[in-house]
């Protein structure tokens, strides 16, 4: 199954693979095409009804498909106003091959005429509301026939995550969806199949430029539009909480505090005046503080847990308690992550160790990326929380799915740099899903260094990564 979103960021990711859309679509008119040709009997009159998205561009390439039964193809609009430029291209590929196109200005022009078959493509996952004229009259009319209704990718009107339409929409005998399946697909009294358009297992896997999408998503689940983050670290070393700190503050976060040890508080806020600090007293974490950090935790959106902390027995302890009695969502990274395996807790952790410390935590080990995949998913699904586990390619998994990043290089073993990617997921953990959090920290992160390494070669520190963090996440380099 998957959404509308997640079905454009995996397109987006195809065409950064060099799969682009155009050839997806030349995949998705011959699936219509193939299902025509299996419910039309020979001789049979089939018509196509197109509207002036992608949706109807995959009617446009079917039309290629379908020469034996010369199908008018009907656009509900005007040529120019055809949204995307492939559609436009396949469109214009019609006029000139001298297809029967027609091109319908206004419902009353409509004449869907007495054919056998009807392919309905004129609007897939980009419909938003009730079907508008003359779209809503076409639907009318081809739910009016007896025509077997061939719906390409989703039946026009209706929502594709929910199956549900806001006013008339196409009552389709049989859906030729694509990839995979949509959620919104099962309710409805129709023949379902899903055709494989070409999409490489790796647009999904791998974490790309698609799943940004993401940030753009307004999010009404938290206050604020990005959410607050709590770093709680620092004591045997302060540069670490800094950067996790930064990390958060350019990965968007509202609002970034630090608890940390009293006689570091200084030396932390010197990395950087933007810090604020709710320091603790005392010069490492103990049990003493954990209402003072139940207190700010419970004022923030998530909690990164972890960098610079250090492993004294007594800051262990401290870390278990206050995870035991935690319900919000957290990043556990570094010296923390030790104690995840054996605590109950009703917390929402994302857990970010290096493969040396995956092992710590009785966690698998596989060298290949793809046998890691799968053994990082069940140790996942074993402690109940998300992984992400760092290496050349990152492995991130809630115990359900599993995805992959190969961004970043050798240069980015760099002490602090591990920092830097935790406050990036405590931000976005904010308003995103732990996986999803997970692979886009990952992603960020490992692009930042990527482009240090392009501009200056190698000799990267931690702090360079800051600054290009909002490109990273936001775009504006050329992929
Ligand atoms: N990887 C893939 O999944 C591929 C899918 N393909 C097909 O592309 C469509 C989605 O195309 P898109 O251009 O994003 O949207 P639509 O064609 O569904 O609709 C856009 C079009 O419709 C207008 N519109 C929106 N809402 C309404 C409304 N309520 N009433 C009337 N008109 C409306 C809007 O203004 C636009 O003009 C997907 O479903 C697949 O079929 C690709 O071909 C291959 C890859
Ligand atoms: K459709």
């Amino acid at each position: 199954m998957i959404t509308a979103e997640r079905m454009a960021a995996v397109d987006e990711n195809a065409a950064a693979l060099g799969v682009p859309r155009k050839q997806l679509m030349e995949s998705s008119g011959n699936a219509v095409a193939a299902a025509v040709r299996e419910a039309a009997a020979p001789g049979d009159a089939v018509a196509l009804v197109c509207g002036r998205g992608n949706n109807g561009g995959d009617a446009f390439v079917a039309a290629r498909f379908l020469d034996d039964y010369d199908p008018p193809i009907h656009l509900l609009g005007r040529p120019e106003t055809i949204s995307t430029d492939i559609a436009r291209e396949n469109w214009a590929a019609l006029e000139r091959a001298e297809y029967d196109t027609r091109v319908v200005r206004d419902s009353r022009d409509f004449d869907l005429g007495d054919p056998d078959v009807v392919v309905d493509a004129m609007l897939g996952t980009g419909v938003t509301g009730a079907l508008r004229e003359p779209e809503r009259s076409a639907a009318a009319e081809i739910n009016g026939t007896d025509a077997t209704v061939i719906a390409v990718d989703v039946p026009s009107g209706v929502d594709a995550d929910t199956g549900e339409a806001a006013g008339v929409a196409v009552d389709a005998d049989r859906v030729v969806t694509f990839h995979d399946d949509k959620p919104g697909l099962d309710s409805l009294d129709a023949t379902v199949t899903v055709a494989d358009i070409g999409i490489p297992e790796t647009a999904e896997l791998f974490a790309g430029p698609g799943d940004r999408r993401l940030l753009s998503r307004p999010s009404d689940a938290h206050k604020g539009a990005f959410g607050e983050v709590l770093i709680v670290g620092g004591g045997p070393y302060t540069g670490a909480p800094a950067l996790s700190a930064q990390a958060a503050m350019r990965a968007g976060a509202d609002l970034v505090r630090v608890a940390c040890p009293r006689a570091v508080a200084r030396e932390v806020q010197s990395f950087e005046e933007g810090l604020i600090l709710r320091p603790f007293d005392g010069d490492h974490l103990t049990t003493d503080h954990l209402d003072h950090v139940h207190a700010l935790a419970a004022d923030h959106d998530t909690v990164v847990f972890g960098p610079g902390l250090g492993d004294d027995a007594a800051t262990l302890t401290a870390v278990r308690d206050f995870l035991a009695d935690y319900d919000g969502r957290a990043v556990i990274d570094a010296d923390a992550l030790q104690v995840v395996p054996e605590v109950e807790t009703e917390a929402t952790l994302l857990c970010t160790p290096h493969q040396g410390e995956l092992r710590a935590m009785g966690g698998p080990s596989a060298d290949d990326w793809r046998d890691r995949l799968d053994a990082v998913s069940d140790f996942a699904a074993e402690l109940g929380h998300t992984l992400l586990v760092k290496g050349a390619y990152d492995v991130i998994s809630d115990g359900t799915d599993a995805r992959a990043n190969r961004t970043g290089n050798p240069g980015m073993t760099v002490g602090g740099t591990g920092d830097v990617l935790a406050g990036i997921a405590g931000a976005l953990l904010a308003t995103q899903d732990p996986l999803d959090a997970g692979t886009l920290a990952a992603y960020a992160n490992g692009l930042a260094g990527d482009r240090i390494v392009d501009r200056q070669g190698y000799g990267l520190l931690a702090s360079d990564l800051l600054p290009e963090v909002p490109r990273a996440l936001w775009g504006g380099y050329d992929e």
